[in-house]
Order: structure tokens, then C-alpha cells, then sequence
């Protein structure tokens, strides 16, 4: 089938002039040869209104140029059209396309769109609502609450409200619910990951992978602030093994396992974000994965 590519162009994400991208991704598709449009992503999130263009116009590719929040709306708006979704990652974070290795740059980026090897990819549903990449309850969602009122985006946004949170975070109380296991813990944040990072190749859950069926969860528990920043980075480094989910031991400063699915009591109201996008607190909280839900662009072997 004749490839025809939608683009969508976030114009807030990220600190990149999306004038630039949009010039760059023109002028490299029609080198490519593909027929292509664009369209400016909507900041309600909502994509329906493509439906009909990507019927008609037997539309194959929807690549997103934006971050992780841009993704996931566009992905949960139209996963059920009979596209595959690329990435050209001019996000602050960009978390799923680092963790698919699609390279940074965007001429790179759109080799990958061009070079046409997709693969399913899952997804996840927190109380219904979907995420593809990573869902943060506790230190990471107070940080994204900030971020998002911010004047500027972009890394160094990003970093300064980390720095600022650090040391006035407290911990929250959670019980954690398994099929076969309950436990309750006080914990600095919970990770709930698909893409195996945060962003920027910050990663959280090294073992994580976008086509298993499972979500990494990373719960960092009560401790010092200095063991706390110690064991965070272990985490990162791959130096803190998985759990089996049948025998976690919950006395560890981080708890690391994978689950299909899991239920999250959270007593303390702990911030919530899915995926960078900041979402109300809630105090029952349901994750299940959603297998193999949509078709992402990677380099072949990236995933
Ligand atoms: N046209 C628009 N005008 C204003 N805001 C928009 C528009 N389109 C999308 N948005 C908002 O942009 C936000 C998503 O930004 P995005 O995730 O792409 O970038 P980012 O947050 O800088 O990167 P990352 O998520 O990778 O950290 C969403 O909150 C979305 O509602």
C-alpha cells in the first residue's frame, strides 16, 4: 500500500522552534518521495476529528512531532484507525521515543519513518485513562504539577523542579495490591513504567520493555534523603535487581517487580501524572496493560 503521512506538530512542547522541525520534516519527506499534510496538535488532547481525513485519504502513518503528552493523546485518540504511529521527538522528556530508540535529531528521527518497520507496542490504563509511557504517583507527579505551570518547558525547566521539590518531598502511604500478594508502604514515589525511563534516558525501570505484556513498578520507599539519592540512582544504573511479583520483599529502600496489572491505595492523595501530563489525584487506583495496542516506528532491533 502507497504510504501517506499526517504529521502532527506540537508548537508548545519542548523548547525547539517547531517552525524549524516543520521546515526540516518537509523538506526531508519530499525527498522521501511520501505524500504528507499537516496539523497542529489541540491542546484538549482530542483527535477524532482526523477519523474522517484518515478514512478518506487512506492515511498510513500518523507521526507526532512533540513529547510524550502529545503521543499519548494522539495515540489514545486513534489507535483504532488502521495507521502506525511514528515520533520526531521535540518533547521535554520524550520518554516513549528514547526508550524505542528513535534517535534524538530529526533527520534521524524521520529515517526511521522512512525506513517503514513498525512493531506493536503496549500500552497501559490507569482508572481507564491510557498511557503509553510512564504513570508517576508521589515525588514525580508533584514535579510534573509544577512543570506544567511553568513559563517555559524544555530539560532545564524540568531539572530546576526537581532540585526545588527534593527537599521539602515527603513520603505518601500506599497499599499495594497484587493478585496474589497485599502490602502497605510509605514511599517517595511510585513508577509505573511501560518505556523503561522518564525521559532524556533517565531510566527508571532498565528493565522495562514496550512489547512484554507488563509494567515495570519502581516504588521508592522511606528513607534517608542521601540514601534516597544513592539508591534512586542504582535504580537508574541497573544495579537493583528485579523481584519475582510472587516474593517481593517490601523492606527494600526500592521495591523493583513487573505485573500486568496492579491496584494502588492512595491514602495520602499523592500527586499523579501519566505520562509527563499532570491528572488529579485519586485515592483507588487500577493499572492494567493494554497489550499490544498500537503500531510504533523504531529502528529495526530498537525495540
Ligand atoms: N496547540 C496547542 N496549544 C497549547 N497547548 C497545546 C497545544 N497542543 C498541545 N498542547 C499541550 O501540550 C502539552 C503536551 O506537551 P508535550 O508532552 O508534547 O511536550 P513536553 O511536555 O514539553 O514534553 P514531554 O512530555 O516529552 O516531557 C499537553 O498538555 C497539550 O495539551
Amino acid at each position: 500500500m502507497r504510504r501517506k503521512i499526517i504529521y502532527i506538530v506540537n508548537p508548545v512542547s519542548g523548547t525547539s522552534s517547531k517552525d524549524g522541525v516543520q521546515n526540516t520534516i518537509a523538506a526531508e519527506t519530499l525527498k522521501s518521495g511520501i505524500p504528507f499534510q499537516f496539523f497542529p496538535s489541540v491542546a484538549n488532547g482530542d483527535y477524532a476529528f482526523l477519523e474522517e481525513t484518515i478514512l478518506t485519504e487512506k492515511i498510513t502513518d500518523i507521526v507526532i512531532a512533540g513529547g510524550d503528552g502529545t503521543v499519548s493523546q494522539v495515540v489514545d485518540s486513534l489507535m483504532q484507525m488502521p495507521v502506525q504511529f511514528g515520533i520526531v521527538p521535540c518533547g521535554s522528556g520524550n520518554g516513549l521515543a528514547f526508550g524505542a530508540g528513535i534517535p534524538k535529531t530529526i533527520k534521524k528521527a524521520l529515517e526511521v519513518i522512512f525506513n517503514n518497520h513498525s512493531q506493536w507496542v503496549d500500552g497501559f490504563r490507569v482508572n481507564n485513562r491510557f498511557a503509553c509511557m510512564l504513570c508517576g504517583i508521589g515525588f514525580d507527579g508533584q514535579v510534573a504539577h509544577d512543570f506544567a505551570k511553568a513559563n517555559q518547558r524544555g530539560l532545564a525547566t524540568y531539572v530546576k523542579k526537581v532540585f526545588s521539590n527534593f527537599f521539602t518531598a515527603t513520603p505518601y502511604s500506599f497499599k499495594i495490591k497484587l493478585n496474589n500478594r497485599t502490602f502497605t508502604t510509605d514511599a517517595y514515589f511510585i513508577s509505573i513504567a511501560n518505556s523503561n525511563q522518564f525521559g532524556n534516558n533517565f531510566t527508571i525501570a532498565p528493565k522495562a520493555s514496550l512489547a512484554d505484556g507488563k509494567v515495570d513498578v519502581v516504588i521508592v520507599t522511606d528513607q534517608s534523603k542521601l540514601t534516597l539519592l544513592y539508591n534512586t540512582f542504582m535504580q537508574v544504573g541497573g544495579l537493583n535487581g528485579l523481584q519475582k511479583k510472587e516474593n517481593i520483599n517490601e523492606n527494600k529502600s526500592v521495591i523493583y517487580f513487573q505485573t500486568s496489572e496492579i491496584r494502588i491505595s492512595n491514602y495520602g492523595e499523592a500527586p499523579m501524572h501519566i505520562d509527563g501530563e499532570p491528572v488529579e489525584a485519586e485515592k483507588k487506583i487500577h493499572v492494567e496493560v493494554q497489550p499490544n495496542c498500537f503500531k510504533l516506528l523504531t529502528s529495526k532491533g530498537g525495540l
